[in-house]
């Protein structure tokens, strides 16, 4: 179905190479996942495959691009589009119509189908995606997630033989995304559809893929069947990537195997060969460092120094010290009239807090942030941030106060440089030191190498981090983040929130990773239907299973475990200490 040879480009106006003798076979009906740290070139890749580059982009390109034995430098970009479905990492650079029902619909339509079967079509996608009951909402009216969805459903309906996929879930709650890759992974089975899908979340997707495809500095790294992959951890450490949780907990406990599945670990866990031989990993006595630690020390150094620069050691804000920051009384707010989004919020939130924000797609999480800077006002009720009614203010009076980066940082970078963009709010604010800020705050995202780059040339990830690093400079007392980790690399999502950790800042970020809430939030709010159903420490919200299967979310891998063998652990680390405990009381009986 795809196959390259030796595929180097260069975008226009670079002088190195994005790809670097690109070299991939994929059969018909192989489901495969293309993974590797940001900037690594991904993006890049599954757009040669329909020609996008380079007949859109300029640029120098050599070697081979085939799909289907179509070559795609020679072929018509239309006809290749007919075989290709590609899903954008950034569904607003996919999306033009103005209902979902013309969305979904566009594609069948071009390819000529009847109009019974066009609805039909068009049904059945938004039914796979949950999104019926959306069917004549204004596209414009979706949420982040709504809309990757509505991206997702315009492929379905046209069911093409290949599916390229750019970080298609990476905005979905965890059940959706679920449901999603299960309707993928039928498609792929009955209709020998062939599947290659970008994603960072590796260690949710490994379970449905076949075969895992590292790309790192524009090279092909790594290439093996799912089911092997994780035998080779060291590249995944190496290149700071993330892993499935049972694959964690075997390896950190010696098991020499790699389950993907919570019933797989425990599996593993039950052996009579198990329970005799518990061991931790045999080179660390400790089972505290025998836990999975990323061993890229150069990378994992210049975060801590990072840290130390900017943290503010009597302001360490892992607690809170009980002022209150924000207050919002009966909150009622909606886009449209007797249509409320957000229904009688009540909330306090204090100095020093890192709050993370989940739920369902379409909760209301990022109108509740919109709320918090001032964008919008409320229907009914009050939202006082640092004392102050937000209905007698405007964004810009919060400003050098409240720093707020969007769920789609493209809506946020306007400047010539990442540098600019960094430097932009100190300046305008009349700040001190600015270069001293603009440095520190590009290099705690790790974008002081591009610097100097466009940020429309930037990757997503990159572009993502630039964003977050233009609102650090600032400093701001409140930070709201909107999903700052979707489509990072483990390396750069924990260096991000070591940050925001160690920064004396208060933070509020939505995210769809309870493995990243339940690290760095000291609180977790739960939002279904524009209403809080759960607020609480991470460690409390995680066992209240019937708020969490409310708000789409699920418990992560390694608590399951946990539950099962009846034991209160909340991380790898904790499982691991408990199990290798209760095996030395065992042995000293
Ligand atoms: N339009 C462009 N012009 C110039 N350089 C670009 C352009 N788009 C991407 N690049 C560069 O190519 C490299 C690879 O980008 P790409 O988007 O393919 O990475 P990626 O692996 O998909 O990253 P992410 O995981 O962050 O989405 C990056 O270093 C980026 O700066
Ligand atoms: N500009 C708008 N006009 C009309 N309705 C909107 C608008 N923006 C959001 N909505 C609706 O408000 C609801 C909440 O959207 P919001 O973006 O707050 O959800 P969310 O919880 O952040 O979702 P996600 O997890 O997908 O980002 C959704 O039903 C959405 O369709």
């Amino acid at each position: 179905m795809i196959e390259i040879k030796d595929l180097w480009y260069t975008y226009p106006g670079r002088s190195e190479p994005t790809l670097k003798g690109i070299n991939l076979r994929v059969e018909k009906g192989e489901f495969v996942l293309l993974t590797g740290p940001t900037g690594c070139g991904k993006s890049t890749l599954l757009k040669t495959l329909n020609g996008i580059i380079p007949h859109e982009s300029g640029g120098i390109f050599s070697g081979s691009v085939k799909v289907k034995g179509m070559e795609t430098t020679e072929s018509n970009q239309i006809e290749i589009s007919k075989e290709v479905g590609l899903v954008f990492q950034n569904p607003d650079d996919q999306i033009f119509s103005t209902t979902v029902e013309d969305e979904v619909a566009f594609g069948p339509e071009n390819l000529c189908f009847e109009r019974k079967e066009i609805d039909r079509k068009v049904e059945e996608a938004l039914q796979i995606v949950g999104m019926s009951g959306h069917r004549l909402a204004s596209t414009n009216s979706l949420s982040g997630g709504q809309k990757q969805r509505i991206c997702i459903a315009s492929m379905l309906a046209m069911t093409p033989e290949l599916l390229a996929m750019d970080e298609p879930v990476s905005q979905m709650d965890p059940r959706g995304t679920h449901e999603v890759l299960n309707t993928v992974r039928e498609l792929n089975r009955k209709l020998k559809t062939t599947i290659l899908l970008v994603e960072h979340r590796l260690h949710e997707l490994a379970p449905f893929v076949d075969r895992i495809v590292i790309m790192d500095d524009g090279q092909i790294v790594f290439d093996q069947p799912a089911s092997k992959a994780f035998d080779h951890l060291e590249v995944f450490y190496r290149l700071g990537l993330r892993i499935p949780e049972p694959v964690e907990l075997c390896h950190s406990l010696g098991i020499k195997a790699s389950p993907l599945s919570v019933s797989g670990a425990l599996a593993l866990l039950d052996t009579d060969d198990f329970k005799k031989n518990i061991s931790v990993s045999q080179s660390s006595p400790n089972p505290e460092e025998s836990t999975v630690v990323i061993k890229n020390s150069s990378r994992r150094a210049s975060t801590e120094n990072n840290n130390s620069k900017n943290n503010n050691s009597e302001n360490n804000n892992s607690e809170n010290d009980g002022d209150s920051i924000v207050l919002i009384q009966d909150l009622w707010s909606g886009y449209e009239k007797n249509k409320m989004v957000l229904k009688g919020i009540d909330l306090e939130i204090n100095k020093g807090e890192r709050i993370a924000i989940m739920g369902t797609n379409g909760s209301g999480k990022s109108t509740l942030l919109l709320h918090l800077a001032a964008i919008l006002k409320p229907d009914k009720g009050s939202v006082k941030v640092f004392g102050e009614d937000t209905r007698s203010k405007n964004p810009y009076s919060f400003a050098g106060k409240v720093g707020f980066v969007f769920q789609n940082p493209d809506l946020m970078l306007f400047c010539d440089s990442a540098e600019e963009e960094a430097r932009f709010g100190p300046v305008q604010l009349k700040y001190s030191n600015i270069e001293e800020r603009v440095k520190n705050s590009l290099e705690a995202m790790s974008i002081l190498p591009f610097r100097h780059d466009l940020p429309q040339a930037l990757s997503r990830g990159q572009r993502l981090r630039t964003a977050v690093a233009s609102v650090i400079s600032i400093n701001p007392k409140l930070i709201l983040l909107d999903e700052p980790t979707t489509g990072q690399d483990r390396m750069n999502i924990e260096q991000m929130m070591d940050f925001f950790k160690n920064n004396n800042s208060t933070l509020i970020f939505c995210t769809h990773d309870i493995e990243v809430a339940m690290s760095y939030a000291t609180r977790i709010l739960v939002m279904n239907d524009g209403k809080i159903i759960a607020d609480g420490k991470g460690k409390e919200v995680i066992k209240d299973t019937e708020s969490l299967r409310k708000a789409s979310l699920t418990q992560p891998p390694v608590v399951e475990i946990a539950n099962h063998l009846g034991i209160n652990a909340f991380s790898v680390k904790e499982l691991v200490k408990t199990l290798t405990s209760r095996s030395a009381e065992g042995t000293k009986c």
